[in-house]
């Protein structure tokens, strides 16, 4: 493959800053940016050290005009982030001097890049495969440590070098069946058999291994979302306080932490958790009621953990025993509440009304709840497991369904086998499961899916 088109794009976020960069990849990135760049020595970029960084300014040539004092970053192809030919341009932090600058450069033979060509360009290149592209979207978009570490270990290859294993071994595998196919005379159609059950077990295992970490992989890189229910005084905010107080978000800008909205972000045992009060959504919703009722429903029924705030310190009311129903079975947590006064419901009180994970005394108002939810959230994410590290681990959802899928092949070979069905049966099942795992890393998937994982990304990656 050949790229012949010389993109930029900025890459540093839009707003004032210390430092600007824009980054120009392809096989003219060194004469052109050399013809807008002035600097002291004489020896044109493309024969300058590479990896280094050059002093000068950026010059418009038509006009002579200077447009800022820059540093120039030469990173020769292949060895650089989209293995071509990159020229990163660090200009002044603001938005002026970086919109100029990428003004010239496209008035120069350069396109403005599209979201996430470059990411795109180091993978058509060969440099990365999909699932290490796809690693540096979830590293951007990290909201923890753990969701940070699970994405760098995916883009050092924990994912693809286990696919890349098992596509070895099931091609080898097709190969020596084919053979048999090919040539039938050759009667090793029993040996072949017994041999590919023998080694397609192994594989089948390691699948099933790897796909057993994909429920804690998908909520450490997704993070969870809780609901809080509960009728007005039972001490909803309270509890929001609560929690808030003790699980500061590493994120603060993500729309909605402020305390008066309805949504909340905090990171509870590595795990990022979208916190939602159902109060605040009737609250803004009071010309529509039924609405507000209708989407209170709807985040319910998506959360991953339901908090109900019942107060304990008096007795049921009718509208807490239509709540309590309407989250029952579901992964609800009962959070009797105001447990630092004398208490009238008991938990049986509670479970004539329903079935609930669990049912859990606190007093907001002393700032209590959080290690209750601690408690849950870990069991949630890690299944009373110790948390571990993220070696092999399987955590996006287009990986987990494929790797399903191909597992799903892997099996049918095997009862092909079983039944003694014919050689070809067993060879047409691996070589879907081969496809499928090629779909993960991207050796066999069709560019449109590709062009849509990439338009995923932001401008300038
Ligand atoms: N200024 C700047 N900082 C950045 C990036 C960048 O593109 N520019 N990156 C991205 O946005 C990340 C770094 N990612 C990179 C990945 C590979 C190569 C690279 O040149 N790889 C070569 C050489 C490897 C080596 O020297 O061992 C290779 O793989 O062949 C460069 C950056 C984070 N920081
Ligand atoms: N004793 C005691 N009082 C509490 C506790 N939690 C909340 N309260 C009190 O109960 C009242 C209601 O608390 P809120 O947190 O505002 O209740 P809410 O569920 O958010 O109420 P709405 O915003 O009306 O839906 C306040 O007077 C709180 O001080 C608790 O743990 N113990």
């Amino acid at each position: 493959m050949y790229i012949d088109d010389t993109i930029a794009a900025i890459a540093t976020p839009p707003g004032i800053g210390g430092v600007g960069i824009i980054r120009v990849s392809g096989k003219d990135s060194f004469p052109i940016v050399n013809s807008l760049f002035k600097s002291a020595g004489t020896v044109p970029l493309m024969d300058r050290q590479n990896r280094t960084i050059q002093y000068g300014t950026i010059v418009d040539p038509a006009t002579n005009k200077t447009i800022d004092e820059v540093l120039v970053l030469l990173m020769k192809g292949p060895h650089s982030y989209t293995a071509e030919d990159v020229v990163e341009i660090q200009c002044h932090g603001g938005i002026v001097p970086v919109r100029q600058i990428l003004k010239l450069l496209v008035n120069h033979d350069v396109r403005m890049a599209e979201a996430g060509e470059f990411t795109k360009r180091a993978f058509m290149n060969g440099r990365i495969d999909l699932t290490q592209a796809e690693a540096i979207i979830d590293i951007i978009e990290a909201k923890t440590e753990d969701s940070l570490s699970l994405a760098v270990s995916q883009l050092d290859g924990t994912v693809s070098s286990f696919v890349k294993d098992v596509r070895e071994q099931l091609i080898a595998m097709i190969a020596h069946l084919e053979v048999t196919i090919d040539y039938p005379e050759e009667d090793i159609e029993d040996v072949t058999s017994q041999e590919v059950r023998e080694q397609l077990e192994p594989i089948l295992k390691a699948m099933d291994d790897l796909l057993s970490t994909a429920n804690t992989g998908r909520l450490i890189r997704d993070g969870i979302t809780t609901v809080i229910v509960g009728r007005p005084n039972a001490g909803k905010s309270s509890l929001m306080n609560a929690l808030l107080r003790e699980n500061r978000a590493i994120v603060t800008d993500i729309p909605g932490t402020t305390r008066d909205s309805i949504e909340e972000y905090m990171t509870v045992e590595g795990i990022s958790l979208r916190l939602i009060d159902t109060a605040g959504i009737r609250d803004t919703q009071d010309t529509v009621e039924a609405l507000g009722v209708e989407r209170a429903r709807d985040y319910i029924n998506k959360a991953d953990i339901v908090l109900c705030v019942i107060d304990g310190s008096t007795p049921l009311t009718p509208e807490e025993i239509e709540i309590l129903t309407s989250v029952s079975g579901l992964n609800t947590i009962v959070l009797l509440n105001k447990s630092d006064v004398a208490q009238i419901v008991t938990d049986e009180n509670i479970k004539e009304h329903g079935t609930f994970t669990a049912i859990e005394r606190i007093s907001a108002k002393e700032g209590e709840g959080s290690a209750v939810l601690s408690k849950w959230v870990q069991e949630l994410v890690y299944g009373g497991r110790v948390k571990q590290d993220n070696s092999a681990m399987i955590s996006n959802v287009r990986h987990i369904s494929l790797m399903e899928q191909a597992k799903t092949q892997v099996e049918q070979a095997l009862s092909s086998i079983d039944m003694g069905m014919p050689v070809d049966f067993v060879a047409t099942d691996l070589r879907s499961a081969w496809e499928l795992l090629g779909d993960i890393t991207g050796d066999t998937i069709r560019e449109s899916m590709i062009d849509e994982l990439f338009s995923r990304f932001c401008l300038g990656k």
